[in-house]
């Protein structure tokens, strides 16, 4: 199910210093960015979505996703999806296992979690594919499986953390398109912590700081 991310008034702080201050709603299809300096708390806003946020840090504000309160879940809980720079392949499973580790449970049986996996390897230009090892891919086909990964899980919101940065600049301007053309074909909410101003240009939704200043770019 998809629908809006609606961070209201969430706030997050360390000791007395403001690192997080976003009230902000994210459309299904639409990306928010997130730029700032290093240190500036882009990681601890995506952390605070994902329910990964380190108790070194004190809260405030709610978290809904499609309806549904997700302040305090649990990741697994959330139908949060995260893609993000280091995000590597099990090196010693194929890529079919790859993807069919990622799948939910109510993808029931064999033949029907084998079309889940073959279709999601169709719709990244990456058919056959499934019995190869990992370590056999390109950069950009590792990126687009590590991708339909994250998606296959069936997110109701996509957190993109500089996902594209390790990627070599032709790479990255195909593997972004791709990416953002996922988001807008599933219509999925999703936020991107980026920071290049021409990932943040393609993303074309509203660019910030973790303090939710506007950015201009
Ligand atoms: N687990 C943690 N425990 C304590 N402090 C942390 C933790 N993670 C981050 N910080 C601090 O919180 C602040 C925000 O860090 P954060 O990682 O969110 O910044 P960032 O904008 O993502 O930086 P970068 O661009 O370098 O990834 C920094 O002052 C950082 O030192």
């Amino acid at each position: 199910m998809t629908g809006t991310l609606d961070l209201k008034a969430l706030r997050i702080t360390q000791g007395d210093k403001l690192v997080v201050s976003l009230t902000q709603q994210v459309a299904p299809g639409e990306v928010l960015t997130i730029m700032g300096p290093s240190g500036s708390g882009k990681s601890t806003a995506l952390a605070a979505m994902m329910g990964t946020l380190s108790a070194a840090f004190r809260w405030e504000g709610q978290i809904l996703l499609a309806g549904r309160d997700i302040t305090t879940l649990p990741p697994h809980k959330r139908g949060v999806g995260l893609l993000f720079q280091d995000d590597v392949l099990f090196p010693h499973l194929s890529v079919g296992d790859n993807l069919a580790f990622a799948l939910p449970p109510s993808v029931k049986g064999r033949a029907a979690r084998r079309a889940a996996i073959n279709d999601a390897l169709d719709q990244a230009d990456l058919s056959g594919f499934a019995a190869r090892d990992p370590a056999t891919l390109s950069g950009g086909q590792r990126a687009r499986v590590a991708l339909m990964r994250t998606l296959l899980a069936r997110p109701c919101a996509l957190l993109l953390d500089e996902p594209f940065s390790r990627l070599d600049a032709s790479l990255r301007v195909q593997i972004r398109s791709f990416v953002l053309s996922r988001v807008r074909s599933e219509g999925l909410p999703a936020v991107l912590v980026t920071h290049d101003v021409e990932d943040a240009r393609a993303a074309g939704g509203p660019v910030i700081t973790p303090l939710g200043e506007p950015v201009s770019i």
